[in-house]
């Protein structure tokens, strides 16, 4: 019996220290997250990549070696797989680092499959993410078999989603109702936002609906983990760190908004710098809440957004 591939999109980490270099390179090589003229780009991003590694590989070092990107967006497949059944085949495609698209899709494609149904692990969606790993899957998909593909575009405000947040939120901190709640998504250049980029838009809605289940809390939303010289969406989150707690808030959580797993932005820029600015300007108690990786709730949300997509 045919079966329905779901194929979960996200950006994929380097699982070694000389990973790091080539995992840059295929970053800095993609024109959707990065425009360099398309002539120059490829000898362009092979001289950033160059330069950033030593400082990207630090990140890596402090996280024992590697990122955990694949580990857990496998266990988030597994978990779904076991959700939808038999009648699914669920795979992971990452756009610069293993499993490649191509790999992703060669496993689908043991099976006999009947429809595609393309699942990003960016709740919000911005062309420089979801919109890169459409493209990507596009360019491959050519060389398979062509059976219909159902793209899940964002799913920054399905209740199931703002559900798993808000149950993740409540199970880590005891007495929520005494923190700041200061949420943290990946920055973005402005000119991407200004080209009509949704991202914030929906990063904002995200925060707002999550919010309404803490009527009493007070929040904020910072953007983190700006790279190169030109103007990314601000307030920066170690700057609003650095007011809140100059301005009296003792008891801080930072909520990462735009990540469903753990990776180098999560647990070296929160964990490690953050969490020592924080310290050293006195806060009395600072919570990071771990991003939902394979909360049965946020699994649930995919469940929901995978059969209502094929309805
Ligand atoms: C070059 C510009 C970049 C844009 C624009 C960008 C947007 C963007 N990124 C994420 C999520 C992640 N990015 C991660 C790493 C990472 N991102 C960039 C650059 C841009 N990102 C670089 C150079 C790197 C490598 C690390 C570094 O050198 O800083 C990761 C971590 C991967 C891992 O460790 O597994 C994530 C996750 C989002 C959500 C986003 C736009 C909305
Ligand atoms: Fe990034
Ligand atoms: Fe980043």
């Amino acid at each position: 019996m045919s079966k329905i591939g779901v194929v979960l999109l996200n950006m994929g980490g380097p699982d070694s220290l000389s990973a790091v270099e080539p995992f840059l390179y295929n970053l800095f090589s993609d024109h959707d997250i990065i425009e360099i003229p398309r002539l120059i780009q490829k000898p362009v991003a092979r001289l950033i990549a160059k330069l950033r590694a030593e400082k990207t590989k630090h990140y890596y070092e402090v996280m024992g070696g590697k990122s955990p990107q694949r580990e857990q967006t496998e266990q988030q497949a597994k978990a779904l797989q076991n959700v939808l059944g038999e009648n699914y085949k669920v795979v992971v495609a990452m756009r610069y680092w293993h499993p490649f698209t191509e790999e992703a899709l060669r496993e689908l494609f043991t099976e006999d499959i009947s429809k595609i149904v393309l699942l990003p692990m960016y709740p919000q969606y911005s062309k420089t993410t979801t919109g890169s790993s459409f493209n990507e899957f596009e360019r491959v998909f050519k060389r398979f078999p062509q059976v219909p593909v159902i793209r899940i575009i964002s799913y920054h405000n399905h209740p199931a989603y703002i559900r798993a947040m808000v149950e993740n939120i409540k199970e880590h901190l005891q007495s929520w109702e005494s923190y700041f709640f200061l949420f943290t998504a990946h920055s973005l250049p402005v000119q991407v936002i200004k080209r009509g980029d949704p991202y914030k838009d929906q990063t904002e809605e995200t925060v707002k609906l999550i919010m309404e289940h803490f009527p009493e809390v007070s929040y904020a939303l910072g953007y983190q983990s700006k790279i190169g010289p030109v103007k990314w969406l601000e307030p920066f989150t170690d700057k609003l760190i650095e007011e809140l707690i100059k301005s009296g808030v003792k008891r801080l959580a930072l909520i990462p908004v735009s990540f469903v797993c753990e990776h180098s932005e999560t647990l070296y820029e929160l964990d490690v710098q953050y969490k020592s600015l924080a310290e050293s300007l006195g806060v009395e108690s600072f919570v990071r809440i771990p991003t939902l990786k394979d909360h049965p709730s946020f699994i649930e949300a995919l469940r929901q957004l995978v059969i209502s997509s094929l309805q």
